[in-house]
């Protein structure tokens, strides 16, 4: 029987372990939380089968370790398994946010002979906590994997391990990994928070404020609901290439800042159109877009009952969805609904269905 251990049971580790269930039945999984509301949770949930509090309690039983804390805490938990009698053969990996200082601390556990892989999902949510916990919150996803030197065996067990996750490996250097998800991820949730704040106190004298806030500084500060501890630790393990970043990004503001002054149409002008094109060409199949499958996107209206009526009007034609994604919901705006299918008849089909039933096809790739 193998044993996996997880620590921390927020989103990404509760989500891991419903994937591990649905690929392995038969794997025993231990969760480990500081929250005891959480573990019971996961276990009345079918999520773990045992639980604990204490890593040093059961750190020996496992097969897998996967630590899913904030990054100071598998930081810590690194330097802790150092110091305890592991199972032979047992395999460590993490979904931190940054890399650097992660790969840093297993230095320590791969002396003693331990495999660690380091390991990111490029999913997640701004939502945390057990009760968020979803099997398919990875799917279409890049999973980062830092395998260092570590072997190929290892890494493919890992990967047969989490198979129900449906993501994209892929491997990168810890220093590639901090760069370009410092840009792509750390930097827009220091943007977000820094827009919420900044707006907070320039209308805190207006009865209306923030009450009026619609689609645009909705989408754009989404990720600012997201856990202030978790985020605290990623800028301080990555603080060296997010302060470069946010330069870069002071920079940018402070050129456009002279443009609006100065009336420069053309800066202006050339500042939006750049950025549209890039966006633009970012088109919801590179936000997930299984490979192999055929994807259908559409419009749907912001109303009760829009998900429901799609798929019940695909039921009722027998059409099988794969897949079932919903891109951008955003009040009283249309969102896009990212449909999967397993093969281009049933794909063909569904479209004419939907575009005669009214709905507004946007692509399909
Ligand atoms: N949220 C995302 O979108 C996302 C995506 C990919 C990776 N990550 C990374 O995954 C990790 C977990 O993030 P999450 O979103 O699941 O967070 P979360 O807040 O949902 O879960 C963290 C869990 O760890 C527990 N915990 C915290 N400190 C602990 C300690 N000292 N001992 C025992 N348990 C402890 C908490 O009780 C909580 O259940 C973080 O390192 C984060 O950087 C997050
Ligand atoms: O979708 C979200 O809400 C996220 O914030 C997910 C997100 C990100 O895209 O920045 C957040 C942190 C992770 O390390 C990876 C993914």
């Amino acid at each position: 029987m193998t044993t996996v251990l997880i620590k921390g049971l927020g989103l990404i580790g509760s989500s891991l372990a419903l994937s591990i269930k649905q690929a392995h039945p038969t794997v025993h999984i231990i969760g480990i939380d500081r929250d005891d509301v959480s573990l019971s949770y996961a276990r009345q949930q079918g999520m773990i089968d045992a639980s604990g509090t204490d890593l040093a309690a059961v750190a020996s039983d496992a097969d897998v370790i996967i630590l899913a804390g904030p990054v100071d805490v598998i930081v810590a938990d690194l330097h802790r398994l150092a110091m305890m009698p592991l199972k032979a053969g047992v395999l460590v990996t993490d979904v931190g946010s940054t890399k650097q200082v992660v790969m840093h601390a297993a230095l320590a556990i791969q002396q003693h002979g331990v495999t660690f892989i380091g390991g990111h999902p490029m999913a997640g949510s701004h939502k945390s906590g057990v009760t968020a916990g979803r099997a398919n919150l990875f799917e279409n996803a890049f999973y980062l994997l830092v395998p260092g030197r570590t072997n190929q065996a290892a890494v493919q067990r890992l990967q047969a391990l989490l198979q129900a996750t449906h993501v994209k490996w892929l491997t990168v250097t810890a220093i590639q990994h901090d760069r370009i998800v410092g840009q792509l991820s750390h930097l827009p949730h220091i943007v977000a928070a820094a827009l919420v704040d900044q707006t907070q106190v320039a209308l805190a004298d207006s009865a209306l404020g923030l009450r009026l806030a619609a689609g645009g500084f909705k989408s754009i500060t989404r990720i600012a609901s997201s856990d202030p501890t978790m985020w605290a630790a990623i800028l301080m393990t990555n603080a060296e290439l997010i302060t470069n970043q946010l330069q870069g990004y002071i920079d940018q503001l402070l050129r456009i800042k002279t443009a609006i002054r100065v009336h420069d149409q053309a800066t202006l002008y050339e500042f939006f159109a750049t950025a549209k094109v890039t966006r633009d060409h970012l088109g919801p199949e590179q936000l997930g877009g299984l490979p192999n499958f055929y994807d259908l996107f559409l419009n749907v209206p912001d109303r009760v009952g829009a998900l429901a009526d799609v798929t019940q009007r695909l039921a009722q034609a027998q059409l099988s969805l794969v897949n079932i994604h919903i891109l951008e919901i955003r009040e009283e705006i249309d969102g896009v609904l990212q449909l999967t299918f397993s093969d281009l008849k049933t794909r063909t089909q569904a479209s004419s269905l939907l575009a005669d039933a009214g709905y507004q096809i946007v692509r399909r790739n």
